[in-house]
């Protein structure tokens, strides 16, 4: 764990890092928003994100009174390829004061805080990035990806499955149908890899709504997709109206939506389409293989744009490729280097296949060779080792080793980040 008590800030010249208490929750945050150049003062968003903090599991670095960086991390819990749920870490609100930048500050909390993830004995810590170039020294790989989209629904249609019709649509005030909207999320969860178990306090999340954020746009609406009177889907979004000479051009910006099944997704997404007075559809961090990708007209102008979402680390790369399981059989050596927690370089045996793996140490010769942060990039199965290896990331030393490897590791569903925290 971090130190709690102070060593002798100053002498040394470097920062304190030590665990954060709460009496220290609000100079720490607001030397957070400095850094992401916000302006720090009372917010929704600042009292969720204090319900929130785990204080044990996050760092404070100092000078004197001085918070100069931050590092928290969520007691998550990942769904992984096969189903079954992972605990990860979380790690989130990273920040160093731009007085104190490129000291190695940042490089200082990620030692401690990968150190605590391992002794907290959880395999995995995930994050999402403010600029994807930061983590890769610490070795974490991009494992997922996601779709910002514009979609033009004056010119784009959308086709649907047979059934859409029969679900029913009502709209529902947001905070009323929070527990009817939790449900579903709930049971989308161990279906596709990357997607977080809620832990209690996070459904305030999909219900953030400051008056800051909205630009013009009306606060937030939920409407509700139901069957023979169950609820079996929503969609949460926001409304932006908008006119140019030619008539109304008013924007759906989607916050989020889950549905049980493909005629109520689509019942969903066709009513996003079709509301009067709007000219797209903003639907932004949205899963690769989401099925409106194949219903639409015109892909192109949807312009759909891909983006970096969850970066991966193993922190304990035995448990975490035992935690998952391979769609394919899967009998491999790798070779793995970790320079930054050397307890994972070396060679493991992962042998597995979509019952179970088992992922041991082992002396035999490697089949293939690679660095901590491809085995992040291709662990929830969406970011193919076969091309890894193409970019020179991953090297074959068995023939056939590499297909058996990418096959087995792929997920049918892609990986997604549905939220960012
Ligand atoms: C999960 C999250 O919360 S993501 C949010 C990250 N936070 C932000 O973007 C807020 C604004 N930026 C900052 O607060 C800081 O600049 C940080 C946290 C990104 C970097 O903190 P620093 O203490 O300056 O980093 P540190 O000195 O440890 O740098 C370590 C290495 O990373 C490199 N590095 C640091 N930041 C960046 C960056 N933004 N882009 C590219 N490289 C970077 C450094 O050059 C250094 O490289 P080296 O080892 O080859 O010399």
């Amino acid at each position: 764990m971090a130190k709690d008590s102070a060593s002798d800030p100053g002498q040394s010249g470097r920062p304190e890092l030590r665990v954060l208490r709460q009496d220290e929750w609000n100079i720490w945050y607001d030397s957070l928003i400095r850094a992401f150049s916000g302006v720090p003062e009372a917010s929704e968003e600042r009292e969720l994100w204090d319900a929130l903090t785990e204080l044990d599991r996050s760092i404070g670095a100092w000078d004197g009174d001085a918070c100069v960086g931050t590092a928290g991390a969520f007691s998550f819990r990942l769904t992984v390829p096969g189903g079954a749920s992972v605990p990860a870490a979380g790690v989130t609100m990273v920040s160093v004061a731009a007085t104190h930048r490129r000291r190695g500050v940042l490089t200082s909390m990620m030692r401690q805080q990968l150190d605590d993830v391992r002794a907290w004995g959880w395999p995995l810590a995930v994050l999402t990035a403010s600029e994807p170039e930061i983590y890769g020294r610490f070795g974490y790989g991009v494992g997922t990806f996601h779709v910002n989209a514009e979609i033009d629904t004056t010119r784009v249609r959308l086709s649907v499955p047979p059934g859409t019709d029969d679900v029913r649509l009502r709209y529902a005030v947001p905070a009323d149908v929070l527990d009817v909207c939790e449900a579903v999320y709930a049971r989308k969860v161990p279906g596709r890899p990357g997607m977080l178990a809620r832990l209690p306090g996070w459904e305030r999340l999909g219900l953030l709504d400051p008056e800051s954020d909205r630009d013009g746009a009306s606060p937030l609406q939920c409407v509700l997709a139901e069957r023979d009177g169950e609820v079996v889907g929503y969609a949460r979004f926001r409304v932006k109206p908008e006119w140019d000479a030619s008539g109304p051009k008013g924007s759906v910006l989607l916050r989020d939506t889950e549905a049980l099944d493909p005629a109520a997704q689509a019942a969903l997404w066709r009513f996003l389409f079709d509301i009067d007075l709007t000219a797209t559809v903003k639907a932004y961090g949205r899963p690769m293989d989401e099925a409106w990708q194949h219903q639409v007209s015109d892909i192109r102008r949807c312009a759909p744009r891909v983006r970096d979402s969850l970066h991966v680390r193993l922190v304990d790369v035995g448990a975490a490729l035992e935690a998952r399981t391979y769609q394919a059989p899967v009998d491999v050596v790798f070779e793995v280097e970790d320079a930054f927690c050397p307890w994972n370089a070396g060679r493991w045996r992962l042998s597995g296949d979509a019952k179970g793996a088992s992922c041991e140490r082992t002396t035999d010769a490697a089949d293939l060779s690679l660095s901590v942060r491809e085995l992040g990039a291709a662990y929830l199965g969406g970011v193919s080792l076969g091309a890894l290896a193409g970019a020179g990331r991953v090297r074959e030393l068995r023939q056939g080793a590499l297909a058996e490897a990418s096959v087995g590791f792929a997920s049918a569903v892609a990986p997604w980040l549905p939220h960012g925290f």
